[in-house]
């Protein structure tokens, strides 16, 4: 049996950009299907990979600097078409022959874009006057032989150029996000008029391709899903599902850090939707006793990930023992980001472990089923969705596999988690009955357990300790903004918070972005 042939694939090529991963979102949107590779691949393999097209990320160096990341000028001369964008812009100006150096002319956020060319490939049918978003400290100043310059700032003279002949493009700018008005429009007729590509990749075809090939690997064994009730265990469990039927069992593991009610709802939406065989194993005592004293939020994240993996391997041995073949698979609900982020990047670095990707043990006993490892969240949703997974499945906030764990600053206890899940539920029970669920990405309430402060409470003294509310708006996790949620609502939670649960005295907002500070607080 054979998979659906791959895509028309476009490769993002990353310079160490903050937004390569954006870049190859926005292709995606496009419905043309990308994939990113590092700058450090050499070009022969990024060819050999054949690609409809190459996108050249942004990037910290500079192209002039000794020891700055370059490409073999092969790549520019091997009829794929390429598009440049800053660092790759610069990168693909000088590597032609054209001119780039530090002439003083910055730009950093919203500039306004001239452009002079608005027949040209990339700017058809765009406004003359354009927004669009910078982020450099260098310029060209002169484009390569072969090339139109299609538009300026002004302050750098060459801010975009073409060679439709040879199919090459570049822009300054950084068409991805959101601030370049007209970005998209730009990067689709990259796609559609300079590459020639036709918007067809769909989050369907990944169905079909994945089931294929989970049978495949599968064979007659038998598999395990860890089951947490979020988006991506749910929908990766459905789609193998749909590929081994009865040959899966999923595992929900109640580690006592969950929140209010989590336990049942699995029970009740997952199983109720998909008919899957879930074995619920309540492993509370094993998780509190391994994390008893630590406060470290390192240590815990280690700690949990490797609890999660001996409940699995003890799942398995009592499957087994029920008679049938061997389990010998564990699927995960991994996605694009999480593999991005665990080494696929250039040089970035870890702040956090993630239970479920580089955390495993060396010694895991099972072969890995991953099929969103190629998705963005939002695909994931789009999958979710084809496969008839309801909506309170598919379009729930995201809950860290460490859970309330990671939510209470200190050490983790009993007594604590009783508090946290009681304030937890409150505020989720207000924003939803604000209708506010779609609008924030996730709501983090956390616990400063080694923090207390004078209240004042049915004219007595309290000291208790703070609840943090940490509501995000965010499109996929790496960045996010505070939710400026409506003072009415905030009013209520707080009201609520410090009247119904014991010991707390105190509720205050976080109001960081992402960067500087993550979203969950360890
Ligand atoms: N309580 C749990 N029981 C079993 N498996 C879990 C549990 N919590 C997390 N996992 C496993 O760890 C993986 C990663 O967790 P993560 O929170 O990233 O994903 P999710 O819970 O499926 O989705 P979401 O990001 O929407 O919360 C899950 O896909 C699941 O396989
Ligand atoms: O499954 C998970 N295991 C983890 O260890 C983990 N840590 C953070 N998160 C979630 O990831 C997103 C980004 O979180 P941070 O800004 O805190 O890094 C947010 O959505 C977090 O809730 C986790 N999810
Ligand atoms: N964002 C970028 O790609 C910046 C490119 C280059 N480092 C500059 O400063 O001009
Ligand atoms: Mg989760």
């Amino acid at each position: 049996m054979s998979a659906t042939p791959a895509p028309d694939t476009v490769l993002v090529v990353d310079f160490g950009a903050q937004y390569a991963q954006l870049i190859a979102r926005r292709v995606r949107e496009a419905r043309v299907y990308s994939e990113i590779v590092p700058s450090t691949m050499p070009v022969a393999e990024m060819l050999a990979k054949n690609p409809a097209a190459i996108i050249l990320s942004g990037g910290p160096s500079s192209v002039y600097a000794e020891g700055a990341p370059r490409l073999d000028r092969e790549l520019f001369d091997a009829g794929v078409p390429v598009f440049g964008m800053c660092y790759g812009f610069q990168l693909m100006a000088t590597t032609l022959g054209g001119t780039v150096d530090n002439t003083g002319a910055r730009e950093y956020g919203r500039t306004e874009l001239h452009v002079s060319k608005s027949s040209s490939t990339l700017f058809e049918g765009t406004p003359d006057e354009q927004s669009v978003w910078m982020s450099h400290g260098d310029a060209c100043s002169a484009a390569p032989e072969g090339f139109t310059v299609t538009a300026s700032t002004d302050v750098v003279p060459v801010a975009a150029f073409e060679n439709d002949e040879k199919k090459l493009y570049g822009v300054q700018y950084h068409p991805e996000v959101m601030h370049s008005t007209h970005g998209q429009q730009v990067l689709e007729h990259f796609l559609y008029r300079g590459a020639g590509l036709t918007p067809n990749w769909t989050t369907g075809n990944v169905i079909d391709e994945q089931v294929a090939l989970i049978r495949e690997q599968v064979g007659d064994k038998r598999a395990i899903c860890g089951l947490s009730g979020g988006v991506d265990s749910a929908v990766a469990a459905a789609l193998v599902q749909k590929a081994i039927g009865a040959q899966l069992t999923c595992v929900y593991v109640d580690h006592g850090l969950m929140r209010k009610g989590e336990t049942e709802q699995v029970e009740k939406d997952f199983v109720a939707a998909t008919g899957v065989q879930l074995k619920v194993v309540d492993a509370e005592e094993r998780f509190l006793t391994a994390l008893a004293g630590v406060s470290d939020p390192e240590q815990k994240r280690k700690i949990i990930g490797r609890e999660f993996i001996r409940v699995f391997e003890q799942a398995q041995a009592e499957i087994i023992a029920d008679a049938g073949p061997e389990v010998a698979f564990l699927v995960q609900g991994t996605l694009y980001p999480d593999v991005v982020e665990s080494g696929g990047g250039t040089g970035t670095a870890n702040i956090k472990s993630h239970h479920n990707v580089g955390g495993l043990p060396e010694d895991l006993e099972f072969q890995l089923i991953e099929p969103l490892r190629k998705l963005f969240k939002d695909e994931v949703r789009m999958v979710g969705q084809e496969l008839g997974l309801p909506d309170e499945i598919v379009q729930r906030q995201p809950f860290p596999g460490p859970g309330l764990g990671i939510r209470i600053v200190g050490e983790v206890t009993k007594d604590r988690l009783d508090l946290l899940r009681e304030a937890d539920a409150i505020a989720r029970e207000e924003l939803t009955a604000a209708g506010l669920d779609r609008d924030i990405w996730q709501c983090p309430v956390v616990l400063l357990a080694d923090v207390r402060s004078v209240g004042v409470q049915g004219d007595g003294r309290t000291y208790g300790h703070p609840i943090v509310l940490r509501p995000v708006s965010s499109e996929d996790a790496m960045t996010a903004d505070w939710s400026r949620l409506p003072y009415d609502v905030l009013a209520k939670i707080s009201t609520r918070i410090t009247n119904e649960v014991a010991d707390v005295n105190r509720v205050v907002l976080d109001i960081t972005s992402k960067p500087p500070g993550t979203i969950e607080w360890e």
